[in-house]
Parts: structure tokens; C-alpha cells; sequence
């Protein structure tokens, strides 16, 4: 940085804003602002060199001479103004959320320009890394993967659907199985996606599609994996927020005949809909097509909730059509819509204190025909559901009579968490059910590879932060392992592919975050699952364990040195804070151990794995510990929800490690979720959060700029006589270079480009723009450099011509 010339500092809402160094500090700088302001003081490593022209966009971001998060965010900046939401960083693909629909953008025809095209001979696309996928699948016959990453609402699933439909539509067989991958989405959509405040439909769930190819590379079916299902979504949510769509969309959208026999009413009259927002998605027409009595009070007084992309009347119609397009028939579909209103009944059911010596509760005689519809709905016996609910079931173990069963009442808190977890387990097998469903509708007998998309939320912290946030913390801090070892490959292989003969890049690994996480016994979820199966568990002794076993880590310290005062409130033994890459978290550990547990307890398992609703019984089927539920019963079970994710996630990234893989960044461009408008602070905290500030670092390592010789031709040739800019562009730049006398370890000449280590395409440039003085100076250096190779190319060869005649000489 210079004197004079503009940098970047930060700026609270903008992210960063230009300004010019008027003082230097030890570790600090003095900014004027371009724009009016106060002149400010920022970190020295806070503030960058900013480009001589701010408002010029590049496709690539390696392909300006400064790269740094100032710059990268300024470029996506530009770009966005202009529509441009695709912006890569070498082949990782930034993609801005527009929240409109750009003229022209997913068109058949972009579509068919993408098709078979290189990456970097087209704009910036989510087809070009489609496309890209499928030729490396092709050419190097190895299976793909496409991580598509991001906050909620930052385009994650439209992307994904995008990368599906440009697959199937390209490179389908044009039959039945390329529909039914993409029908298969509304109705996972409908089970696993919900209104809240970030995203009026935000999948509360990960998941993998894999879309398989024949040995011709034809698309001949799909596979898709779930991850993490939000559970508490199901009995609770906050005031804006909803359940998941299908409850609505019954509500809206059934036919009388199935509300009746089904007993369904207004969303308000369930306690699982009516905590959150009761009202329908609807448009103004629409909303005239959902009879009055379906209606909430409250969609009466404010009104449908408006989105151009949500209708929960029509959009129950597109479901039945999607369902009937994968081949569920009338059974099936009333059989998933049976338990989705059992679930709401479920939940409408009371208890009271029994008013008894036991101490126990009964349920409350207004919840009598809830009862009786929610057995009813579920095929439960009536009586078994009211003692399930009521009380547990325990075998004696020690003492008198071994292995005779008690029944230990329940407190009326304690059967509301009985219920919950009953209705939270049922909604969570008819959401694997319909997962396994889906699959079975695109089924394939074999396959050569596959090109799979991954669609899991990016790393997130919020105010306060509980087992959730900790769990996709720990997936984003291994993918962030993955994205790193793969983007360093990939640096090295292009280096290698260019011939620049180094490989040397430097990056800090997370894996001690890893490991503070899921290592073997002392690891952070094993010491949750230690902590389940003591005969009481306390979050409070799980808290005071996890900061015992780990009191030195780097990555682990306590609330109180929180730089956010309201963690500085939450006690060491309730709390503790993880320093993640993408910024430190604090985690409040309040039911970490009953989040962890998937166990219902055993009364209610048996109950529902007995239902004699064939459908309901099912589901239960294959569940971990419906084999043995009897032998089982004297215990509470524990199911560990922290280490089956540790599994699947593991099984996910050998799977990932064995592709090829390309990244998608989504960027959510603001909070209201409106078109046009840049919050410049909020999306450079994504880029962070997302690694792309770390893959700037880990680039800086090693060559980050780098500009193709016709590029630096382009550039330059103005300023060189017409004797100069005959030559071709690489012998062009080579003469620069070495007329210059530029330092050989700050550039390396690769086969089609020129790299640059940090900062130093910038010095290059300011050299070759100097006065004309210089310039003159330079140009003489460059024809006394030209003369001088050209000599010793005359040289090389007239003694090559006279080893050659010595070689003949000898031999005749
Ligand atoms: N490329 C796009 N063009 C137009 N609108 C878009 C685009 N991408 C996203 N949107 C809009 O943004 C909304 C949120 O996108 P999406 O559901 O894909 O986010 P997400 O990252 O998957 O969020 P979540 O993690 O909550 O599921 C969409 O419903 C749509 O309205």
C-alpha cells in the first residue's frame, strides 16, 4: 500500500469503503474517506489495497491484481448491480441470491449454450459447473460431487434444483426417470421445508442427490440422502415462524371428504400450528379458493402471507399431481396424509394432575375425542395410547421380584414431553419413509458414476446458539477440511498442468476442531453420549465435563470470554464457546442431552411398533431398537442423534473424497429478502463464514493473480512501440519480465498465463504505467533483452549446426 492510492478499511454496514492512509501507526492506520466522513483509525490488517479502477468487475476473481476480501467483495458487489450474480474465484463458483427472476437466466436455450462448454468460456453459471461436473465424470470416468453451501435463504435449493435440471435436461434419456427427479422436489419440499424468518421456504434438512449414469453417461435414476431433520419444528415454533408445509397445505388444500375423515380445522386449532404464524401462503386469487372455515383468525385479520414461489392451496394440488407423477397412488398419499393429521391431533391432547397419591397426571376430559381421533388416525388402541402417555413402563432389575413390570407414573410436564417426543419420532420416520419413497421412484439396476449435489446449511451462529448450530457447525468444519485439502489440490494440479515447477502452498488445517468435536471418548459429542447414559444426565455435568477434559485447547474456552456480552452472562457450566474457522461460537448447552437422545421411551415405542394401522407399523419397522423393545424395557434406550450424524457424515465424506468436486458459494444479499440491495457488511461476514477469505489466504500462499498472456498483452501493448507489440503475447510478456528485472521468485510463467505471488501483479503494473521517462528506459531494456536472447538463440543454434556437423564428421 502507498501513499496516496486508494484502500479499503472497513465500514460498519458497507463492509469495507474506500479511503487513503493519512497517518501510519505501529499496528494501525489513519483513513480518509474518499467519500465525505471523519477520517477514522482501522487495524493494519484490516485494510487493503483496493484496485486503481473500483468499478471494474471480473468474471474471475484471480484475475485482479489484488486479491484480497476488499476486493472479492467489491468485484461481487459490481457484478450484482449489473445482474452478474455468478462470480468465480478460480473454480469456485459465488452465486448471489437475486430474489428476482433475471430475464433469460435458466432458459432452455442458456442451457443449451452451457452444454459441453469449458469452464471460463462462458460467464459465470451454475451450468458451467454443472456442465463441468459431467465432462470431468465423462472424461475421467469418476463419480462427481457439487457442494452447494450457504446461510438459509441464500439460494442453496434453487441452485441445486438448477445443477438437476440442467443434468437431466441435458444429458436425460428424455424419458419418465428425468421428470421424476425433479417432481421429486415438491414433495420433499412439502415435508421437510418450512416458513421462517430467514427464508419462507428454508429446508430444514441436508441432503444429498445423486443423479446416476449409465456407461454411456445417460441419467438412469437418483438417489437422495437426508440429513438432520429439524425435530423441534414439529410440536413448536417461534412466533413468525411455521411448521413444516404440509400441515398448511392440508389444511388449504384437501377435499372436504378428507377433512372430514380426517378431522382437520383451521391451522389455529392445533397447538402444534397455532404458537407460530397460522396464516396460509396464498395469492390475492387463491386465497379467495380456501373456504372461510379453514382459516385462522389470524389469516382472517393480516391477510395470506405473500411469495412468488409459495401457495399452500394450490401448491397441495401440485403435490397430489407430483405424487401421483413418482407413482404414489390414492392409498399411499391418504396414508402419509392420516399420519400428518394424527400428528396435529397428538398434539392437541391435555393432561392434568391426577389429583391421586401416585403424583402422576391423566388426560384431561376435554382431550377425550383428540384421544380418540389420534388413535384412530395412527391405529392405536385408545386405552394403550391414554396408559403410554401417562406412564412408563419399567422392568426391576435389582432386588425382589427380577424383571417384573411397573408402571411409574408420569408428571403432567413429563407427559407433555412424552407426547412430543412420540409426535416429533412419528412426523421423523413419515419423513424417512417419504425420502425412501422417492427413491424407490427413480430406481436404477446399475450405474457407471454419478454427479451428486449436496445441499446442507453453511456454518451459522446466532444470539444464542444450542445442539442444532453445534452439529451443522461440526459438518461445515469438515467440509471446510474437504473444501481446503481439494482447493489446494487443485492449486497444485493447475501449477503442475502449467509447468511451473513449485507446489508450495501453505494453509492452517482444522483438524484439531475436528478432532475437539468427535474424537474418540474425550471428543465433544462422546462425552455428550457418555453423559445420556448415566442414570441422570445434566447438561450442567456434560458442560463442566467438556471443559475439564479440554481446559488447554486452543479451540475451546468459556462463555465469559466471550467478546459478546450476552455470552459473557452464560455461566462455565452452561455454556462454552468453540473457536471455529469461520469465527468463535458460543454454544449454550441448556438440552444439548435431551436433543441428543432419540430413544422414545419404551411404552410408547412398543405402542407404535404394534399399531395395527399397518402403515404406522412400518415406519417402526427398522427402527434400532424395536427388535428388542421387551428385553429392553427396564432401561430408557439411548439413541445418540450427535454420533449417528458423525456416522453419516463420515460415510458422506468418503463418499465426497472418492468424487471429483466442484463448490457453489450462496450469498444471501440481504436480511429482507428483496431485490437490489447489497448489505455489503452482511456478505462479507458469508464470505468468511463460507471460506472464501480463507481460500484467499490459503491462495496467498502460493501464485493467487494470475492473467493470461493475451490478457497482459491487451493490457500493455499501448504503451509499447509497434516494434514491440509485433511479437506474440507470450514472448511479449517474457521480454517485460525479464527487462524489468523482476525478482524470479514473485512470478512464474506457466504455459498459457503468467502468476503472480501476492501483490506483485499490482508492482508489475504500476512499473509498466510509470512516467514516460521510465518508460523510454524501459522499452530500450526490453529490445537490449530482445537482441540479447536473440543473440544467444543465434548462438545456441549455430553451435547446435556445428556439434551436428561434428556428429556426421565422426560418423562417416
Ligand atoms: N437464482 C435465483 N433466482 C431467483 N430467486 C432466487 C434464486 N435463488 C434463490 N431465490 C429466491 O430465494 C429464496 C430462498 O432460496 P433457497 O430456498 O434456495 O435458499 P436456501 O439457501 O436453500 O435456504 P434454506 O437453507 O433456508 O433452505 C427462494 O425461495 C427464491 O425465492
Amino acid at each position: 500500500m502507498e501513499d496516496g492510492k486508494p484502500v479499503w478499511a472497513p465500514h460498519p454496514a458497507d463492509g469495507f469503503q474506500l479511503g487513503t492512509i493519512v497517518d501510519i501507526g505501529a499496528d494501525s492506520l489513519t483513513i480518509e474517506p474518499l467519500k465525505h466522513g471523519k477520517t477514522f483509525v482501522a487495524a493494519i490488517n484490516q485494510v487493503f489495497p483496493a484496485e486503481d479502477d473500483v468499478n471494474k468487475q471480473v468474471e474471475d476473481n484471480c484475475s485482479l491484481m489484488y486479491l484480497n476480501e476488499a476486493t472479492l467483495l467489491n468485484n461481487v458487489r459490481v457484478r450484482y448491480s449489473k445482474d452478474k450474480i455468478y462470480t468465480f474465484v478460480a473454480n469456485i463458483l459465488i452465486a448471489v441470491n437475486p430474489y428476482y427472476d433475471i430475464p433469460k437466466l435458466y432458459t432452455p436455450e442458456t442451457i443449451k449454450q452451457y452444454r459441453g462448454r469449458s469452464l471460463g468460456t462462458l460467464p459465470p453459471h451454475v451450468y458451467a459447473i454443472a456442465d463441468k461436473a459431467y465432462r470431468d465424470m465423462k472424461v475421467l470416468k469418476m463419480s462427481q460431487s457439487i457442494i452447494v453451501s450457504g446461510e438459509s435463504g441464500a439460494g442453496k435449493t434453487e441452485n441445486t434444483k438448477f445443477v438437476l435440471r440442467y443434468l437431466t435436461s441435458s444429458y436425460g434419456t428424455g424419458q419418465d426417470i428425468d421428470e421424476r427427479i425433479v417432481e421429486a422436489n415438491p414433495l420433499l419440499e412439502a415435508f421437510g421445508n418450512a416458513k421462517t424468518v430467514r427464508n419462507n421456504n428454508s429446508s430444514r434438512f441436508g441432503k444429498f442427490v445423486e443423479i446416476h449414469f449409465n456407461e454411456k453417461n445417460a441419467v438412469v435414476g437418483g438417489f437422495v440422502s437426508h440429513y438432520l431433520l429439524e425435530k423441534s419444528r414439529i410440536c413448536r415454533q417461534s412466533h413468525e415462524e411455521r411448521n413444516y408445509h404440509i400441515f398448511y397445505r392440508l389444511c388449504a388444500g384437501a377435499t372436504e371428504d378428507i377433512r372430514q375423515k380426517f378431522h382437520l380445522g383451521s391451522p389455529d386449532t392445533f397447538r402444534y400450528l397455532n404458537r407460530g404464524c397460522t396464516r396460509f401462503f396464498a395469492s390475492k386469487d387463491t386465497d379467495k379458493q380456501i373456504l372461510q372455515n379453514r382459516k385462522s383468525p389470524e389469516h382472517m385479520k393480516l391477510g395470506p402471507l405473500k411469495d412468488p414461489l409459495l401457495d399452500d392451496h394450490g401448491d397441495f394440488n401440485r403435490m397430489c399431481v407430483a405424487m401421483k407423477k413418482i407413482g404414489l397412488d390414492d392409498t399411499e398419499k391418504l396414508d402419509l396424509f392420516r399420519v400428518v393429521a394424527g400428528v396435529l391431533h397428538l398434539g392437541n391432547i391435555d393432561f392434568e394432575e391426577a389429583g391421586s397419591t401416585s403424583g402422576g397426571c391423566a388426560i384431561k376430559n376435554q382431550s377425550s375425542q383428540t384421544l380418540e381421533h389420534c388413535a384412530e388416525l395412527l391405529g392405536l388402541d385408545e386405552e394403550d395410547l391414554r396408559v403410554s402417555l401417562t406412564t412408563r413402563v419399567m422392568l426391576t432389575t435389582a432386588g425382589g421380584a427380577k424383571g417384573t413390570v411397573i408402571k411409574v407414573p408420569l408428571k403432567v410436564e413429563q407427559a407433555n414431553n412424552a407426547r412430543d417426543a412420540l409426535a416429533k419420532a412419528v412426523y421423523s420416520r413419515l419423513f424417512d419413509h417419504v425420502v425412501t419413497r422417492v427413491n424407490q421412484c427413480f430406481p436404477f439396476d446399475s450405474s457407471s458414476n454419478f454427479i451428486g449435489v449436496l445441499d446442507i446449511a453453511g456454518f451459522e451462529y446466532f444470539e444464542h446458539n444450542s445442539f442444532e448450530q453445534f452439529c451443522i457447525n461440526y459438518c461445515n468444519e469438515k467440509l471446510q477440511q474437504f473444501f481446503n485439502e481439494r482447493i489446494l489440490k487443485e492449486e497444485q494440479e493447475l501449477y503442475q498442468k502449467e509447468g511451473l515447477g513449485v507446489n508450495e502452498v501453505h494453509y492452517v488445517d482444522n483438524q484439531d476442531c475436528i478432532d475437539l468435536v468427535e474424537a474418540k471418548l474425550v471428543g465433544i459429542l462422546d462425552i455428550l453420549d457418555e453423559e445420556n447414559r448415566l442414570p441422570q444426565p445434566s447438561d450442567q455435568h456434560f458442560t463442566d465435563t467438556v471443559h475439564n477434559k479440554h481446559k488447554d485447547h486452543f479451540r475451546l474456552t468459556v462463555p465469559r470470554k466471550s467478546k459478546l456480552a450476552v455470552h459473557r452472562n452464560v455461566r462455565d457450566d452452561e455454556g462454552f464457546i468453540v473457536r471455529h474457522f469461520a469465527g468463535a461460537v458460543c454454544y449454550e448447552t441448556t438440552k444439548f442431552v435431551e436433543k441428543n437422545n432419540d430413544a422414545l421411551h419404551m411404552s410408547l415405542e412398543c405402542l407404535v411398533s404394534e399399531s395395527k394401522d399397518r402403515f404406522v407399523r412400518e415406519l417402526f419397522e427398522n427402527s434400532n431398537n424395536s427388535k428388542d423393545v421387551k428385553q429392553k424395557a427396564g432401561k430408557l434406550s439411548f439413541i445418540s442423534v450427535g454420533n449417528k450424524f458423525k456416522m453419516q457424515l463420515n460415510i458422506l465424506l468418503d463418499k465426497l473424497r472418492s468424487t471429483g468436486s466442484s463448490f457453489i458459494r450462496c450469498i444471501k444479499p440481504n436480511l429482507k429478502m428483496i431485490s437490489h440491495q447489497f448489505e455489503g457488511a452482511q456478505i462479507l461476514s458469508q464470505l468468511q463464514c463460507s471460506g472464501m477469505v480463507s481460500v484467499l489466504d490459503l491462495m496467498q500462499g502460493g501464485f493467487p493473480s494470475r492473467a493470461p498472456f493475451h490478457e497482459l498483452y491487451n493490457m500493455y501493448q499501448k504503451y509499447m512501440p509497434p516494434k514491440l507489440t509485433r511479437l506474440d503475447p507470450r514472448l511479449f510478456c517474457k521480454a517485460l519480465f525479464k527487462a524489468l528485472g523482476l525478482d524470479e521468485n514473485d512470478y512464474k510463467f506457466g504455459l498459457t498465463r503468467v502468476f503472480f505471488r501476492p501483490g506483485k501483479f499490482a508492482e508489475f503494473d504500476q512499473i509498466m504505467k510509470s512516467d514516460p521517462d521510465h518508460l523510454a528506459e524501459l522499452v530500450k531494456k526490453v529490445n537490449k533483452w530482445l537482441i540479447h536472447s536473440r543473440w544467444k538463440k543465434v548462438q545456441w543454434c549455430a553451435l547446435s549446426v556445428i556439434k551436428c556437423k561434428q556428429l556426421l564428421f565422426i560418423i562417416r
